[in-house]
């Protein structure tokens, strides 16, 4: 059973995924990707239904050139980006590796200006026209897209200058990154409405948003409200630092809105599996609140909870589990359930009691529950021995 939609919809076909977990993902503390992860990852990624998935730069060396040329060789459906440095060097290593397009960046805040590459905003454009001008002579196929790497710490002057420029150039898509997780959903809002107004119509809008102040779930969705067509991704969320928009949350958060069209777009059932290749390969587990997948993320315990999830689960879920792959748990013998709860566990053993009966064994079951929730052989125990009493 899907729920209604709540308002207003945003309909799933407004927007694509980039997914970045062979890319952002390989510049997480424990992404280290051999090549048969690679294509593991890639694989499953495409039968879920990405519809991008963003790797490394080939500069990285020898290995990950040819792993590019491997990903691409394998005949995806998802569309393959790698993600380069504006600069012909990197750009022309890139060309030939059968990659559908470029994502390009450069830093335009004055901390990646004066530390990371020491560029001008005007030199920023003017390398962007040489680098952007070369691609769309020599390999005209090629998406490209440019973005202002710091974005929400940059001038809006400047971004505007780099962003019409680029838009100019034909690029297909510009980036707005949250690089340092510092922006709020208000400024994403707001900065992709004003983008908006200086690119061309056909031009696409791509949000990147890091995850340090919380807000990388929020920011994405905020960006698409305001007209973003593109959001990157990774599995779990896993990248520099604390990571980005993880694909899980961001799913969750979009189902809300369209559940038609996420279930037409994407094979949503392959979510869990997902989260447990990269949880494998990082070596870590899939945290325990994690979105869909978390072991407790469909865990209901309180009394008051049990009763409505019984009758209607949509009472207590936002989201039916059995859609993203994942099952319910019902945890009914700790001390915070009710009557309602354990008549129902009652009933699946075949037992009934009168309301008094009922209210007691509850009480009994309570207070046992006080040293820790009892298992299902205990409660099982504890009901039939209540039924001889
Ligand atoms: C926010 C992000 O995630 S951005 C993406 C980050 N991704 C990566 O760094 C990919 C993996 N990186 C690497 O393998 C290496 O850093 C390489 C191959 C790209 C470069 O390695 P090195 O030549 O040894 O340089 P190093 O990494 O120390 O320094 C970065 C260089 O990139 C330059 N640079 C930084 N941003 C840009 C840009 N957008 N466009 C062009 N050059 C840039 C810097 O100026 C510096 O070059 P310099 O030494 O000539 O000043
Ligand atoms: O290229 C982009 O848009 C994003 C680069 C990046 O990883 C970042 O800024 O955090
Ligand atoms: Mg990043």
């Amino acid at each position: 059973m899907t729920p209604e939609p709540s308002t207003p919809l945003i309909p799933a076909r407004s927007w694509a995924i980039i997914d970045s977990t062979l890319r952002e993902g390989e510049q997480f503390a424990r992404g280290n990707f051999k090549t048969g992860d690679k294509i593991e990852i890639a694989r499953l990624l495409d039968a879920f239904g990405a519809e991008f998935i963003e790797v490394t730069t080939p500069m990285v060396g020898a290995q990950t050139e040819a792993d590019i040329r491997q990903l691409t060789s394998l005949g995806l459906n998802a569309r393959i980006l790698t993600h380069v440095r504006c600069h012909l060097d990197d750009v022309q290593r890139a060309v030939d590796l059968g990659v559908d397009g470029l994502d390009l960046l450069f830093g335009t805040s004055s901390f990646l200006r004066e530390f990371s590459h020491g560029k001008s905003i005007a030199q920023i454009i003017d390398t962007a026209s040489q680098v952007i001008g070369w691609i769309k002579h020599n390999h005209p196929g090629l998406q490209i897209r440019f973005s202002a790497e710091d974005t929400f710490r940059s001038e809006e002057a400047d971004l505007m200058a780099v962003y019409r420029a680029v838009s100019d150039l034909g690029v297909h898509r510009v980036g707005l990154a949250d690089t340092v997780g510092v922006a709020t959903p208000r400024q994403v809002y707001t900065l992709v409405r004003e983008v908006r107004k200086v690119i061309h119509a056909e031009c696409g809008i791509e949000f990147h948003g890091h995850n340090d102040t919380g807000c990388a779930v929020s920011n994405a969705y905020e960006a698409i409200e305001a007209g973003a067509t593109h959001i990157d991704t990774t599995v779990l969320g896993i990248g520099e630092r604390n990571g980005i928009t993880p694909l899980g949350g961001f799913l969750a958060r979009m189902f809300t809105f369209d559940p038609q069209g996420l279930i037409d777009k994407y094979n949503l059932e392959l979510l869990p599996e997902l989260d447990r290749l990269i949880a494998r390969l990082v070596d870590l587990p899939i945290p325990w609140n994690n979105y869909l997948t978390g072991e407790f993320a469909y865990n209901h315990k309180a009394g008051m909870h049990l009763k409505a999830i019984y009758l209607n689960p949509g009472a207590y879920e936002a989201i039916p589990p059995g859609v993203f792959g994942v099952g319910r748990r019902i945890q009914a013998a700790s001390k915070v359930t009710g009557k309602h709860a354990i008549a129902y566990k009652a009933r699946e053993l075949g037992l009934h009691y009168g309301e008094d009966a009922l209210r007691r064994v509850t009480d009994h079951i309570k207070a046992l529950a006080e040293e820790g929730e009892l298992d299902d052989a205990h409660l099982e125990q504890v009901l039939r021995e209540w039924v001889r009493a």
